[in-house]
């Protein structure tokens, strides 16, 4: 199976909607089986009948075409907007370390691909003894960064591109993403370019607010290309 990771330079910057767009990108071409994994999923919200739902899971369930289990695409949900190993511990719980991994496995003869979307930023608290980092390295899959569009990406993106490298991974790119409507930020004209040139990587797309994914330099990117199958899972 071969995978992606992706990674953001903060929460709330786009991760879920961007593993979304590239399941629907690579689903539209109707040439691989796509996979979602969320290795666990913090902040849920109610809905008009009372009954709790995560809108990461939402979003990615319906991305697969709502062809695979929720539970499935995210086998640890809690109800706290916390840290995973915080929220849990709210529920009196534990991230459960071998679920996270195993939970992996579950897709490997079942798809040809899997997009493992992070929770937070790349050293954000996954269990009570490691990071998104630790489980991504474990991973071994290249890792898409998602960043916010605006003024503040350049530094937020170089120092998520450093500590991804730091751990011998290969990034395989850029996304500036628009999660809140900006108004008179000159910095989106020239984010890309900066980042390229400070970063040492490409900017794949950017996906302005409410808009769909444009690539930068292709016509499509090639999301397929960019995953490896992972020697070290
Ligand atoms: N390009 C966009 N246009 C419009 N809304 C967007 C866009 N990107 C993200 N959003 C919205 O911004 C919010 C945050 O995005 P998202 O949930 O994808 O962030 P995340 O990085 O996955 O966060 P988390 O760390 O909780 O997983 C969501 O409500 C999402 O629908
Ligand atoms: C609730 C939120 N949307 C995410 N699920 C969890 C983000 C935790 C971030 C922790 C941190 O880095 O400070
Ligand atoms: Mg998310």
């Amino acid at each position: 199976m071969r995978g992606l990771f992706i990674t953001g330079t903060d929460t709330d910057v786009g991760k879920t909607w961007m593993t979304a767009s590239i399941a629907s990108q690579l689903l539209a071409r109707n040439e691989h089986k796509i996979g979602l994994y969320k290795p666990a999923c913090s902040g849920s919200v109610r809905n008009e009948e009372g009954r709790l739902y995560w809108p990461d899971l939402e979003h990615l369930y319906i991305a697969l075409r709502e062809q695979f289990p929720r539970d499935r695409i995210c086998p640890q949900t809690f109800e706290a907007p916390l840290a995973p190993p915080v929220a849990a511990a709210a529920e009196e719980k534990q991230i459960d370390s071998e679920l996270l991994r195993t939970g992996i496995d579950w897709w490997r003869e079942r798809v040809d691909m899997l997009l493992v979307e992070g929770v937070g930023g790349w050293y954000c608290p996954l269990s009570e003894d490691e990071m998104v980092a630790d489980f991504a390295t474990e991973l071994a899959f290249p890792v898409v960064i998602v960043a916010r569009l605006g003024l503040g990406t350049i530094n937020h993106t170089l120092l998520t591109l450093d500590a991804v490298r730091s751990r011998g991974l290969t990034v395989a790119g850029v996304i500036l993403n628009e999660p809140v409507a900006l108004e008179g930020d000159a910095s989106v004209e020239s984010n890309a370019e900066q980042i390229e040139r400070w970063g040492k990587t490409s900017v794949l797309g950017i996906s302005r607010h409410d808009q769909h994914y444009q690539p930068r330099q292709t016509e499509e990117t090639d999301w397929f290309g960019l995953s490896v199958e992972s020697s070290r899972t």
